[in-house]
C-alpha cells in the first residue's frame, strides 16, 4: 500500500458517510467534485481506499467486532473500518491508529470516543483477515438473489464481487491486435481481458481509439444481432455508449438515444476517439419517433445489480426503494420499443441486473402483452455463450461466478424478440 496522507484519509471517510448515511453512490460524488481540492496522488488514494472498505466492508465488521461491546456511531464504525482495511493492507500501525484517533477527535459529538478508536485499532489483528469469511452482501439484496439463484450461487457471486474486476476492452476492429499490444488475451466471446491494466488511458491503442473499456458481459447483447452491416439500428437508453461504438464499429447506421446530456456528452467523446460515425439524440426515450428500425438494442436502466464487483458501493448506498419505479419504466420502455421494430426486425431487451424482475419476467410479461413477439434462441448460438447459460424462456442469463477462474463478467441479462414479418 502507498502512502495515505491525512487529506486522503479524511475525504476517504467524508465520501465513506455519504455513501452509507446518504445513499450517495462513489460516481456521484467523484462527479460532484468531492475530491477536487485533493493533490492527484491523495486522490486516487482516497478512491482506492474507500473501495476497497466497501469491498470488504462486511469482513472489516467481522474483524472488528470483537473488540467493540456495542456498535459505535456510523461517523466512528467508519473510522475503524478504513483504519482496520488500511492495517490489513500492511498499513504502519501507528500512523493508521493517529490518524483515525484524530478524525474522531475533530467531530464534537464523537470525540469522547477517541480512545474507544485507539484501543480497538491497535486490537487489530491483520493475520485474523484471511480466516476470516468472504463479505456477505446486506440482506435487502442478499435475500432476494439468493431466492433467485440458491444459495451456493450466491456464495459464487459474494467471492466474485469481493474479487473486483479485471478490465475488459472491446477491439475496434482486431481483438488479436489489441490482446498482443496491450498484454492481455482474447476471452472465447470475442472480448480483450487485461489482467493488470494501470491508468487506461495510458494503455497502448487508446488515443488511436483502437479499443474501448467494456465488460466481456456488456459486450455480448450487440453481438446477438449478429451481421448488421448496412442496418439501421436504434440504440435506445446508449450512454456512455459501448454498444453504440460496437454497431458502429460493425458498420450499421445507428441513432443512439439518451435522456442525459451529460453522459450523451461522453458517447460523443468516445465516438470522436474511435472515429467511428452515430447519430445522438438527447431525448426521453419514452417519447422519441422515427421510422421503425431494422433492430432496436434497448439497455434499460435498472438496479444494476450486476456490476457490483466495480461498485462495491452499490449494496450499501442503496435499499432497493427504487426498484419497483425502475421495473415499471423497463416495461414501458420495452412497450415503446416494440412500436420502432419494423416488421421483420428485432428487438434486444438487456439490463445489467441479477434480478429476475428486471430480465427474465420482464421478457416473460413482454412476451404476454405482444403475442406476436417470438424469442430468437438461435441468436444465443454464439462462439463463448455455453448453452447452461439459456434461460427457459429464451434468453441469456450471465453472472458474476460465471468464468470464476478467469476473472468473471458482470451479471447481466439479455433477450432477441422478433416481430413478424
Ligand atoms: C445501463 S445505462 C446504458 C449503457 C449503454 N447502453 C452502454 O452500453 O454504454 C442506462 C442509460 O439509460 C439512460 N436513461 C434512463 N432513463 C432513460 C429514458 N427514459 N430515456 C432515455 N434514456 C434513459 C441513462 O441516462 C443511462 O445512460
Amino acid at each position: 500500500m502507498t502512502q495515505t496522507g491525512m487529506p486522503a484519509r479524511r475525504a476517504a471517510h467524508q465520501m465513506l458517510q455519504q455513501i452509507t448515511t446518504e445513499g450517495r453512490l462513489l460516481s456521484e460524488l467523484l462527479g460532484s467534485g468531492v475530491l477536487d481540492q485533493l493533490a492527484p496522488e491523495d486522490r486516487a488514494t482516497a478512491q482506492r481506499l474507500v473501495t476497497e472498505t466497501l469491498r470488504g466492508l462486511d469482513r472489516a465488521d467481522r474483524l472488528l467486532k470483537p473488540f467493540l461491546q456495542k456498535n459505535p456511531p456510523i461517523f466512528v464504525r467508519n473510522a475503524l473500518r478504513l483504519g482496520a482495511i488500511e492495517l490489513v493492507g500492511g498499513g504502519a500501525a501507528h500512523g493508521v491508529v493517529n490518524a483515525y484517533v484524530e478524525i474522531v477527535g475533530r467531530n464534537k459529538r464523537t470525540q469522547s470516543l477517541k480512545g474507544l478508536v485507539n484501543a480497538v485499532l491497535r486490537k487489530v489483528d491483520p493475520a485474523a483477515w484471511e480466516q476470516l469469511p468472504v463479505p456477505v452482501t446486506p440482506p435487502w439484496l442478499r435475500q432476494p438473489l439468493v431466492a433467485a439463484w440458491g444459495r451456493k450461487a450466491m456464495n459464487g457471486i459474494e467471492k466474485a464481487h469481493f474479487a473486483g474486476a479485471p478490465l475488459d476492452l472491446t477491439a475496434k476492429a482486431d481483438a488479436k491486435a489489441v490482446a498482443a499490444a496491450v498484454d492481455g488475451e482474447v476471452l472465447p466471446t470475442g472480448s480483450v481481458r487485461v489482467a493488470d491494466a494501470g491508468q487506461v488511458s495510458k494503455l497502448p491503442g487508446f488515443v488511436e481509439g483502437n479499443w474501448w473499456v467494456q465488460d466481456a458481459a456488456a459486450a455480448l447483447p450487440v453481438k446477438l444481432l449478429g451481421d448488421v452491416q448496412g442496418q439501421r439500428v436504434l440504440d435506445l437508453c446508449a450512454a456512455p455508449g459501448g454498444k453504440t461504438l460496437q454497431l458502429a464499429a460493425a458498420g450499421a447506421a445507428i441513432t443512439a438515444v439518451d435522456l442525459s446530456p451529460t453522459r450523451m456528452a461522453r458517447v460523443e467523446e468516445n465516438l470522436k476517439r474511435t472515429g467511428l460515425k452515430a447519430e445522438t439524440i438527447v431525448c426521453d426515450a419514452r417519447a422519441f419517433k422515427a421510422d421503425p428500425y431494422d433492430a432496436v438494442l434497448l439497455d434499460a436502466p435498472c438496479s444494476a445489480t450486476g456490476t457490483i464487483r466495480r461498485h462495491p458501493d452499490l449494496p450499501h448506498a442503496k435499499d432497493g426503494a427504487e426498484f419497483g419505479a425502475l421495473i415499471a419504466q423497463q416495461a414501458i420502455l420495452i412497450d415503446h420499443a416494440v412500436t420502432l421494430v419494423k416488421p421483420g426486425g428485432r428487438l434486444v431487451f438487456c439490463t445489467c441486473s441479477l434480478l429476475p424482475d428486471e430480465g427474465e419476467v420482464q421478457v416473460e410479461e413482454a412476451l404476454e402483452r405482444h403475442p406476436e413477439l417470438t424469442v430468437d434462441r438461435a441468436a444465443l448460438a454464439r462462439p463463448g455463450i455455453d448453452p447452461d447459460w439459456i434461460t427457459e424462456e429464451g434468453g441469456l442469463r450471465l453472472r458474476p461466478d460465471y468464468w470464476a477462474e478467469a476473472g468473471g463478467m458482470d451479471g447481466f441479462y439479455m433477450a432477441v424478440l422478433s416481430k413478424p414479418a
